[in-house]
């Protein structure tokens, strides 16, 4: 008889909003025992990820699989690229970028499935100053957001969305001269995206073109707007058409330098790092072995998928604005019924 597959999950108890002891029930329930031996090891700390992975990788496992969202990824995949273990996702983040683009379905039970199914792909991945990446990472707007929503002390889209809105207003876009291919160009822009996979995640297409077996990067400039420009822009960013709006500039390139006036911080798959003047990015080709779905391979989406994704965009969008409506509602009732009881009281 065949020996079983190892896989190890590795769980980031704190990423997104939902508990993971269910989804530990599923993988009990569901997960193929005939073909795979599974363990699961919870994370301790931000970066605990990068050393079990590292480490079940050297042991020779057949996949790490990653519970978590973007960050929890990016960790376990930095120590998967270039070995024979490959990256498993069951996405359990706020945003959940890379398993979106992988087309990896967002219900647990579903992406167990597309574990016993067990298909691998090859994916390219990138690196921002020699730190690894394999959604989006860049500089401006997107970078200075990931740093408040690090410090916001709780994870989930309703936090990314108030922080968005409330610092977007204070923003002034900085100048930066961009070296690509042997020619120098300089912008302003409000923020610099540089896209391994098409979008941030929650369905929010900032390279709509992206793909990730082609060896290059998919750059989008978002030049300075006015607030008339905001409605057309996040029509287009959840519609997969941000490229087609005149305050953008998209170009391809294998590496790209960035130089601004000074240091500052930049984000990989989310997650802020303060870096100097001079950036430098590159993709690295077929680096990364990776469980997909069936259907990854069409990744050039018809008019019907992109209805459907954008429909899932605004759905989201919904979720977030009721969320944040009962939470805002829940906040006034409550007040209220400290002002009755003050005046009851008296
Ligand atoms: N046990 C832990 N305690 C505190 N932080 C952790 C722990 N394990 C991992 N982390 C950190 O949590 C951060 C957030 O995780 P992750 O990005 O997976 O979730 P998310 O931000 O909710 O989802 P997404 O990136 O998809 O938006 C990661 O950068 C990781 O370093």
């Amino acid at each position: 008889m065949d020996e079983k597959k190892k896989i190890s999950f590795i769980i980031n108890p704190i990423s997104g909003t939902q508990g993971k002891e269910q989804v530990l029930k599923w993988i009990d329930e569901r997960l193929d025992k005939e073909k795979y031996a599974q363990e699961v090891v919870y994370t301790e700390r931000a970066g605990h990820a990068v050393e079990i992975a590292s480490q079940k990788a050297r042991e020779g496992v057949h996949a790490v699989v990653a519970i978590g969202g973007d960050g929890t990824i990016n960790e376990i995949a930095r120590s998967l690229v270039h070995t024979q273990t490959a990256l498993g996702i069951i996405p359990c983040g706020s945003g959940n970028g890379l398993a979106r683009h992988l087309q990896i379905p967002m219900e647990p039970k579903k992406a167990i499935d597309i574990i016993n199914e067990g298909l691998i792909d090859v994916i390219d991945y990138g690196k921002i100053n020699e730190v690894p990446f394999f959604c989006t990472c860049g500089v401006g707007f997107d970078a200075f957001v990931s740093l408040k929503f690090s410090k916001a002390g709780r994870r989930g889209p309703l936090t990314y969305l108030e922080k968005t809105l409330l610092e977007s207003l204070k923003y002034r876009p900085e100048t930066y001269e961009l070296e690509m291919d042997g020619s120098t160009l300089r912008y302003k822009a409000f923020l610099i995206a540089c896209g391994n996979a098409s979008q941030y995640g929650n369905n929010a297409y900032i390279a709509p073109q992206a793909t990730l077996t082609d060896g290059l990067l998919d750059v989008t400039i978002l030049e300075p707007f006015t607030v008339l420009d905001v409605p057309s822009l996040s029509f287009q960013l959840f519609n997969k058409t941000i490229d087609q709006n005149s305050r953008i500039k998209t170009f391809r390139c294998q590496t790209l330098r960035i130089h601004r006036s000074k240091p500052g911080v930049v984000h990989f798959d989310g997650d802020p790092m303060m870096m100097g003047n001079n950036i430098d990015v590159k993709i690295i080709q077929k680096g990364l072995q990776v469980i997909v779905p069936r259907t990854t391979g069409k990744e050039a989406s018809n008019v019907l998928q992109r209805a459907q994704d954008y429909i899932n965009g605004l759905k989201q969008l919904n979720e977030i604005f009721v969320e944040d409506i009962t939470q805002k509602n829940k906040m006034i009732i409550d007040k209220g019924k400290e002002q009755i009881k003050k005046l009851t009281k008296i």
